[in-house]
């Protein structure tokens, strides 16, 4: 049996104390793990801003490393004790400054941010979080070890900002570097390229890494330590009435991450979904020596591993509901493509997406009439896919129109799609509060509804269906 991994995300690392805090919980595992670092909380976004700021000045780069070297160099002198440790810890840290400086610098003088450079830059949080987390565990008595994702060979797919893992490549490597009598410390969010660069996996994507590394070393467990009682009933920061999940499944889990609930990266359940890992979600607020799971991810029930199951029904003297949680995301355009007919003629569809597929524009999801073929895309693709499917001239076509101000909001759940009559009181809920449907889509999915709304409408909409769930529930 492999190690636990364990990831610790920008919600557990805000303040030194958060990061001695996690190295407690890591000491509360009384086994060696791997831990999964992201950088420290907001710096991905310093990162951000230092490539914009590199572009205007020389001055907007020194000011920006000015306080990411503040915010680590603050971490290594409040969390670490021993002079010689926080001196050779410093110094890896002044070594990777350098580096990054060095690039900021070169995307100024070339007046352009290449995709390889930006997601090299964007790597750096993790880079810099890493050896300071590594450091502050040995500290606390773990013989532990950074092992660098270019070093254990976690390799990428190569498509900048928003890469996959080759996992036949990087299993059997990852395996045997992670196999020592250590706590290994891998630094979140990016993997390598074939050419030895740098590849991100997307905002948030350190619970993907996590989660392959879960699978590369036959882990026992994902623990993803996180700020809240686990996986929600809706997003806390909307409804303010959400409940703890206690068991989801990989399907469940995949499609709200998916819709939008920023706890997991959308893409965490998918080196597992063949497994059976569980995913457990701590709260790493509520911490006071156990580790206590809130919520569970895991295979389909029926078909868990022993082990999982037991955990899964822990806890879980709830009664099961068709609908378990509510995600929602603003990042969402249409194209409507209209004509009389578009619907039932040959090729007009596969012109359209054709052209948007050569362009590298991806589709979200297709929804047709006869009168209107409705494309969906992330909000910021929404203005380029216009654009593609103009420069077309389809015959039939009479106006193509974007809308960018929507939001998406999806109600999960196993057994949605062979539940009579969950969509209508969904769309019921929807009317009470006035909320108007742009577009519905169920059926898709085997565990998801979901509506179309206007922005602006996006509260209102998930704390309707949120309300509404137990009376789905219940039938009435
Ligand atoms: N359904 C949900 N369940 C739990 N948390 C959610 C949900 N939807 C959104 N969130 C938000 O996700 C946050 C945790 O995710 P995130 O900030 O990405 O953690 P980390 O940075 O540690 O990976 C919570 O603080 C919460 O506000
Ligand atoms: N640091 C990256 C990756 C990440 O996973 O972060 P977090 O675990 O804080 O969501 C980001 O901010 O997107």
């Amino acid at each position: 049996m492999g190690k636990i991994v364990v990831k610790f995300g920008g919600s557990n690392l805000k303040t030194p104390g958060d990061i001695k805090r996690s190295a407690a919980v890591a000491g509360a595992y009384r086994q060696n793990l791997v831990v999964v670092v992201s950088a420290f909380y907001g710096v991905t976004d310093l990162l951000t801003g230092a490539i914009g700021e590199a572009l205007v000045s020389l001055d907007g780069i020194k000011e920006a490393m000015a306080l990411i070297r503040k915010r680590h160099c603050g971490v290594i002198e409040q969390t670490i004790a021993g002079r010689d440790t926080a001196e050779n810890t410093a110094a890896v840290i002044e070594g990777r400054m350098a580096s990054l400086e060095r690039l900021l610098t070169g995307i100024h003088y070339i007046g352009a941010v290449p995709d390889f450079t930006r997601d090299t830059i964007l790597s750096y949080g993790e880079r810099l979080s890493a050896p300071i987390l590594t450091a502050v565990l040995e500290a606390s008595g773990l013989a532990a070890r950074e092992a660098l994702p270019e070093r254990i060979g976690l390799m990428t797919d190569g498509r900048f900002g928003n890469a996959s893992a080759d996992m036949d490549y990087s299993a059997p490597r990852i395996r045997e570097a992670l196999s020592g009598d250590f706590t290994f410390v891998v630094p979140g969010f990016y993997g390598t390229t074939g050419d030895g660069g740098t590849a991100v996996f997307g905002r948030g994507g350190s619970d993907y890494t996590a989660a392959v590394t879960a699978r590369a070393i036959g882990a026992p467990s994902l623990d993803l330590w996180k700020d809240v009682d686990g996986f929600l009933s809706s997003d806390p920061r909307i409804t303010g009435t959400s409940r703890t999940i206690p068991y989801l499944s990989y399907a469940e889990a995949a499609e709200l991450a998916y819709f939008g609930a920023k706890i997991l990266h959308p893409r965490t359940v998918e080196p597992l979904e063949d497994t059976a890992i569980p995913v457990r979600v701590m709260n790493v607020e509520k911490f006071a020596g156990e580790i206590h799971p809130y919520s569970i991810v895991g295979p389909e029930k029926g078909t868990i591993a022993a082990g999982a199951d037991e955990a899964a029904e822990s806890g879980s003297g709830h009664r099961q509901r068709i609908i378990k949680s509510v995600a929602s995301s603003d990042d969402v355009g249409i194209i409507r493509i209209e004509g009389p007919g578009v619907g039932s003629r040959p090729g007009i569809l596969a012109r359209a997406t054709g052209k948007l597929d050569a362009a590298g524009v991806n589709i979200s999801s297709v929804i047709t009439a006869q009168t209107c073929i409705n494309l969906i895309f992330r909000r910021g693709d929404t203005e380029k896919a216009l654009a593609v499917v103009k420069s077309e001239s389809i015959s039939g076509v009479v106006s193509v129109e974007a809308l960018d101000d929507c939001a998406m909001v999806a109600a999960v759940g196993s057994g949605i799609r062979d539940s009579v009559g969950v969509g209508s009181r969904i769309l019921g809920a929807l009317a009470d509060a006035a909320v108007n449907i742009i577009l519905v889509q169920a059926g898709a999915s085997p565990v998801a509804v979901y509506v179309i709304v206007r922005r602006e409408d996006r509260e209102r909409a998930v704390t309707a269906i949120h309300n509404a769930m137990g009376r789905i529930h219940e039938g009435t």
